[in-house]
């Protein structure tokens, strides 16, 4: 037989074959599978063992290629295939593991020797595939190695895994299991598992399980379970039946889930968005959010305090505490030994303490926790997301003990939702404060003041009492911020804030309408008292207090109005308290005024006439005069001064020295001064192109004028469109211009006088008449002023105030000219004492300027 033949022919030559190697080849082909195949790889035969082993008859094999028992389309095995084959063509053994496919599909792995037979010119002749079959093998290795993955899956897995019998009795648990819920497999095993882990379980729930299982289906539970150390967590449970082929349940495989963080996210941070979503009060969302910790962990009593930015503890929320307790607790600082709380707040950190009564971080409140039975106590500070602790999340126990890992993990969940809750609040406090408070002092800002003001009124009209409004302006508080700076200013501001509060019963209301405005609203209050608590504000604002290295003192003005006979609206008793305010400041100040109608009607033409001097200047009705100004020696014209006028339709003609202090109050006096600046300039020009000999004009300037920084700008350009001389020009300032104390004030002035321009200095003799001041403004003239020149005649000082005046002149080498003279005794005296210039009614009054042309071309004709 071809087959038999196969190993005696192949290994058969010329030479016989010894016995007892014919009786090796035999045992070879008897244990062996073996195959030849020629140089193209065709099979030229295969033993008994091999065809078995295959499934072939010999006559089908005969001749079918070698890749007739090669695995189809498998890359590797391909590979190898190729690699077997030029190995052999090369003349070497091929030897390894090899996967070859029976007729009927299956596998067979052989572990096979490919030996070559070449011929005398060294090619392939054919080939010997000696093979053992180790299938069986290679199969077991198989399920070895897929049981090895398995159980690692199952026992390195975070979820527990229990299966049961048919009877739902535990056969077998992960390592998961045991590492959850702490029982081996030996103290379970035929336990029930729900009933084990979840004791509370209602019987409806166990009876849904059955029914499932029974039909084949997964069931799903979402529990609070218990651990063997009575440790507790939310576990959600996925018990899959199996079932035989008869449909009988023979198995359970339950596969158990820890979601305790997720399900308590569920519940308190669901709860919780919910309620800030619905914006519900921060004490009802912390007491929601006690109450439901109290509800999964019926052993503590929870409580959370908030921490004020001066680290003061407020209850918040403790709706298991008794209300005694918190009471005693509120405003407890924080500090290194307050306590759980007050400590955890101070540390920044957790604070547990298992033993109240002998814990030394609770001698001040010891006695007080035992007298409501509370034992212990773990605070954990919540933290904002800037870091500051912004309040205190506690754990209270009626037994000696600490947290264990589950209300650890509540905590956890629950502090991050209150830090956000406390953040969102003080967000919304700061919100509510900015609105409706001053952030500079802190006090009710003008629409929080009304608002409180309004409820005052109507309490005052429901009870019948009077209602005292005090508007409180601070004095010379401007000067005070030019002079020595914002940060000062305010903080003069806060400390007048300070002090206004000071002393106030708990009904008043005191507010910053503006600026250095402040109001005070008094309920139940008379004419009388109001007196009273007027002259306690000015004493309080007076009292020195240190500001950097300075002692400042407060002055202020106050006006008074009464509710119901001032007004009966807080607008109409502002108003007024502010008319009287106003009132206190023009005459002392440091005062203050009551309103009365007098005052209203002044005020009213005040407005009045505010209003109209600012159409007036708009629409240009002012107009200028001018009063000539000569030199004494010879009587030749120095120049003019220009003077405001304004003639109302129906007032009639309103003096400056009404219109310029409106002007002032007002801020109208900025504009008032340009349009006279440029009408002075333009009739200058107008008598030079008209060969009018009007040497210079002058020009009076308010110091708030020089705050205009522009204002050598603008006079440069009158300059040039007119085509005038700078040193035509000439500004009249007053020493207020320093005492106004604008830091910009001297660089204009000086940036006008670089210009060319000449300063005088007006009503020289009546301020500060400082030298120094003097020295400080480049003046090229003094100004007398008229009240000495008024007394000259009948009083000595005056005398002795005019020369000393033409004393300083001279030796400063300025032009001093005396103004308001009306006779001719006064310009007799003048004149001998050497005064330069005259000014006045002897010569002229203030003239339009035609009017002063006349008098000019009568001069000249007379001279
Ligand atoms: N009794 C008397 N008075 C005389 C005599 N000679 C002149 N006067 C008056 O004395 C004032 C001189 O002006 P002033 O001291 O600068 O005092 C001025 C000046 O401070 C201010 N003023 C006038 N016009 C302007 C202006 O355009 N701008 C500014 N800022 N102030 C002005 O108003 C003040 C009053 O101006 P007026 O009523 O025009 O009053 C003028 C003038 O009419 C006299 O012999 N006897």
């Amino acid at each position: 037989m071809r087959e038999i033949s196969l190993a005696a022919g192949h290994l058969s030559g010329t030479t016989p074959t010894p016995p007892e190697i014919q009786h090796h080849v035999e045992a070879i082909d008897r244990a062996m599978l073996l195959a030849r195949f020629s140089a193209e790889g065709r099979f030229l035969g295969a033993n008994r063992l091999f065809l078995d082993r295959f499934g072939y008859d010999l006559a089908e094999i005969v001749d079918a290629p070698h890749e007739l028992v090669c695995p189809p389309s498998r890359p590797e095995a391909h590979q190898q295939h190729i690699e077997l084959w030029r190995t052999l063509r090369a003349g070497k053994h091929w030897a390894g593991l090899v996967e070859r496919v029976a007729r009927d599909g299956r596998s067979v792995w052989l572990e096979a020797t490919y030996a070559p037979r070449m011929d005398e010119h060294g090619h392939l002749q054919s080939v010997l595939a000696v093979s053992s079959d180790v299938s069986l093998r290679v199969e077991h290795e198989r399920v070895q190695s897929k049981r090895l993955w398995q159980s690692l899956v199952v026992d390195e897995t975070d979820s527990a895994v229990i299966v049961t019998d048919g009877a739902w009795r535990i056969v077998y648990v992960n390592a998961g299991f045991v590492r959850m819920f702490g029982y081996q497999l030996e103290e379970i095993h035929g336990r029930r598992p729900i009933a084990l882990l979840v004791p509370n379980v209602k019987p409806a729930v166990i009876e849904e399980a059955l029914q499932c299982a029974n039909a084949g289906r997964p069931f799903k539970l979402e529990e609070l379970t218990w651990a063997k150390d009575g440790q507790r967590f939310w576990n959600k449970l996925i018990i899959n039946p199996v079932r035989d082929a008869h449909g009988t349940l023979v198995n359970t495989v339950s596969v158990v889930t820890d979601i305790t963080e997720a399900k308590m996210h569920e519940i308190i941070h669901h709860r919780g968005l919910d309620a800030m979503a619905r914006e519900i009060p921060v004490v009802d969302l912390m007491t929601m959010i006690c109450q439901e910790v109290e509800r999964i962990s019926p052993e503590v009593v929870a409580s959370i305090l908030a921490v004020d930015e001066n680290n003061t503890l407020h209850a918040l929320a403790a709706p298991s505490l008794p209300e005694r307790f918190s009471v005693a607790l509120e405003g407890m600082p924080s500090g290194p030994q307050e306590g759980s709380c007050g400590t955890a707040a101070w540390r920044h950190e957790e604070v547990v303490v298992t033993d109240i009564e002998h814990d030394p971080l609770w001698t001040r409140y010891a006695a007080l926790a035992a007298s409501f039975g509370l034992k212990a106590c773990w605070s954990t500070p919540i933290i904002s997301s800037k870091g500051q602790v912004v309040g205190t999340f506690a754990f209270y126990y009626r037994e000696k003990r600490g947290p264990d890992e589950f209300h650890r993990r509540l905590v956890s969940v629950c502090v991050n939702l209150c830090a956000l809750a406390l953040e969102r609040e003080a967000a919304r406090e700061q919100i509510r404060k900015l609105a409706f408070y001053d952030s500079l002092t802190g006090l009710p800002n003008r629409s929080l003041l009304l608002a409180k003001a309004e409820q005052a009124i109507a309490g005052a009209a429901r009870d019948r009492t009077q209602l005292a409004v005090l508007f409180i302006d601070l004095d010379r508080f401007k000067q005070i911020n030019d002079t020595l700076g914002h940060t000062v200013g305010d903080e003069v501001l806060r400390l007048a804030a300070q002090r206004l509060s000071e002393g106030r019963r708990g009904s008043d209301i005191v507010g910053r309408l503006a600026g250095d405005e402040f109001v005070l609203v008094l309920p139940q209050c008379d004419a009388r008292r109001v007196a009273d608590v007027a002259e306690q504000i000015l004493q309080g604002l007076g009292r020195p207090h240190r500001i950097g290295d300075a002692t400042h003192v407060i002055s202020a003005s106050v006006g008074i109005s009464l509710y119901p006979g001032n007004g009966e609206d807080i607008e109409t008793l502002l108003r007024r308290a502010d008319i009287a305010m106003y009132e206190a400041k023009a005459g002392n100040r440091g005062s203050y005024s009551f309103f009365s109608n007098e005052m209203n009607l002044r005020a009213q033409e005040r407005l009045a006439l505010e209003n109209a001097l600012r159409e007036a200047i708009e629409q240009q009705q002012l107009r200028l005069h001018y009063q000539p100004q000569v030199m004494v020696e010879d009587g030749r014209l120095y120049g003019v001064e220009a003077l405001a006028r304004w003639h109302h339709p129906v007032l009639g003609e309103i003096s400056p020295a009404r219109f310029i202090p409106l002007a002032e109050e007002s801020g109208l006096i900025g504009n008032l001064g340009l349009w006279v600046l440029e009408e002075a300039c333009r009739q200058l020009a107008d008598w030079q192109s008209r060969g009018i000999a009007v040497p210079s004009v002058a020009v009076n300037l308010s110091p708030t004028s020089f705050h205009n920084v522009e204002l050598p700008d603008i006079i440069s350009a009158l300059l040039a469109r007119y085509q005038l001389e700078p040193a035509r020009l000439m500004l009249e300032i007053t020493e207020n211009v320093l005492i106004d104390g604008n830091a910009a004030t001297l660089d204009t002035i000086q940036e006008v006088h670089a210009l060319g321009v000449k300063l005088s200095m007006d009503d020289f003799g009546t301020g500060y008449s400082s030298l120094s001041y003097l020295r400080r403004l480049p003046v090229s003239e003094l100004k007398l002023d008229k009240s000495f020149v008024h007394d000259l005649a009948h009083d000595q000082t005056a005398q002795a105030l005019s020369e000393a005046v033409i004393r300083i002149g001279e030796s400063l080498n300025l032009v001093v000219v005396a103004e308001g003279v009306e006779d001719e005794k006064q310009l007799k005296l003048l004149r001998q004492q050497g005064f330069h210039v005259i000014q006045g009614f002897y010569l002229a009054k203030p003239l339009p300027a035609p009017m002063l042309e006349g008098w000019l071309q009568k001069r000249t004709a007379n001279v």
